[in-house]
């Protein structure tokens, strides 16, 4: 641990337009992570996501074995995720539940999975609202970063990228030592070291301390900061997708959580791109100097290969609009 790292403010109550984007824009190149205030989402509703999240999670192991994952979409068990197998080869000590977008009615119906409604009173409806809050402020970031970018902003709406919607909410409990051995590695994390695969990560913790950024992976040794949370904030961070767009320009940063020393919650959501979406080199950001440095990609082959990885499964249905 190295200390805390100043991270860039970005208020979205800004009156000025070009200073909000210019200011957006820096934060991207230099940290690919920031914080943004006044965002608009009450703080009621976080508090009530947390709530439902705590509840979910003291859930017996039998009762959330009954929302396991299927199609990506559902309770991951601890260790089911294999980010960083150097320092966490048995997978990452933390469970988590994935629910997709409250509209997106496939083949299958609606693929969220939920405990019935005596067992968690209102989780549902408090997700479901949590999930519209997060999309539409995640949807208007997105737009200030294709300006920040000096394209349209509706850039992203119109390559695709939410049609139909991708972005997935993530409620996550890393439990303390006790209900978990971390004895047998003393070098365990939390969630080990690892890039987000899509557009923007918008997150929320409980205020406990654990997420580091190491802002440059080559460094040897490597440093690690700790990334506080701003009261009233949401950290957002770049992820590999708008990586790929800006080629380089914008950065997805290598992040993770360190072993808690308190029981921690935290709550994400990950904007990832429509699976039929291609995200190929914005004309912007390369040049005959400086070529492009990664191929077009569809968004279902990259995410298919990172899931595969790290979930070791194929992920036939998250991509099932392009089969
Ligand atoms: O729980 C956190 O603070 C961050 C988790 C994270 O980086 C992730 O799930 O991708
Ligand atoms: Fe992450």
């Amino acid at each position: 641990m190295e200390g805390a790292l100043q991270l860039p403010i970005i208020d979205l109550s800004s009156t000025n337009p070009t200073s909000l984007t210019d200011s957006l824009r820096k934060a991207c190149i230099e940290y690919g992570f920031f914080y943004i205030v006044n965002h608009g989402v009450e703080e009621e509703l976080i508090q009530r996501v947390f709530e439902g999240s705590r509840k979910f999670f003291d859930l017996s192991l039998a009762e959330k074995m009954k929302v396991l994952r299927k199609n990506h979409r559902g309770y991951t068990p601890f260790y089911d995720e294999k980010l960083d197998l150097v320092d966490n080869p048995k997978g990452d000590p933390k469970e988590s539940i994935y629910f997709g977008a409250p509209e997106d009615i496939s083949l299958y119906g609606n693929l969220n999975q939920w405990p019935p409604e005596e067992a968690l009173p209102c989780w549902r409806s408090t997700v479901e609202e949590y999930y519209r809050a997060i999309l539409n402020l995640g949807k208007r970031v997105l737009s200030l970063i294709a300006l920040a970018l000096n394209v349209n902003e509706d850039f992203f709406e119109k390559v695709g990228a939410f049609n139909p919607p991708g972005a997935l909410l993530r409620p996550m409990h890393y439990p303390v030592a006790g209900e978990i051995d971390y004895s047998d590695d003393k070098h365990m994390h939390g969630c080990g070291a690892h890039t987000d695969y899509g557009m923007i990560t918008i997150l929320m913790t409980d205020g406990f301390p654990g997420l580091q950024v190491c802002r440059d992976k080559l460094q040897q040794p490597q440093i690690w900061e700790d990334v506080p949370q701003l009261n009233g904030g949401f950290i957002i961070n770049i992820g590999d997708m708008v990586e790929r767009w800006t080629n380089c320009l914008f950065r997805s940063i290598y992040h993770r959580v360190t072993k808690p020393e308190q029981e921690r919650y935290s709550v994400a959501m990950f904007f990832d791109p429509s699976p039929d979406c291609v995200v190929e080199c914005l004309k912007s950001c390369c040049s005959e100097s400086s070529p492009s440095r990664f191929p077009p990609v569809r968004v279902a082959d990259y995410l298919k290969e990172n899931y595969n990885i790290t979930y070791g499964y194929q992920c036939k249905f998250l991509f099932c609009s392009s089969y």
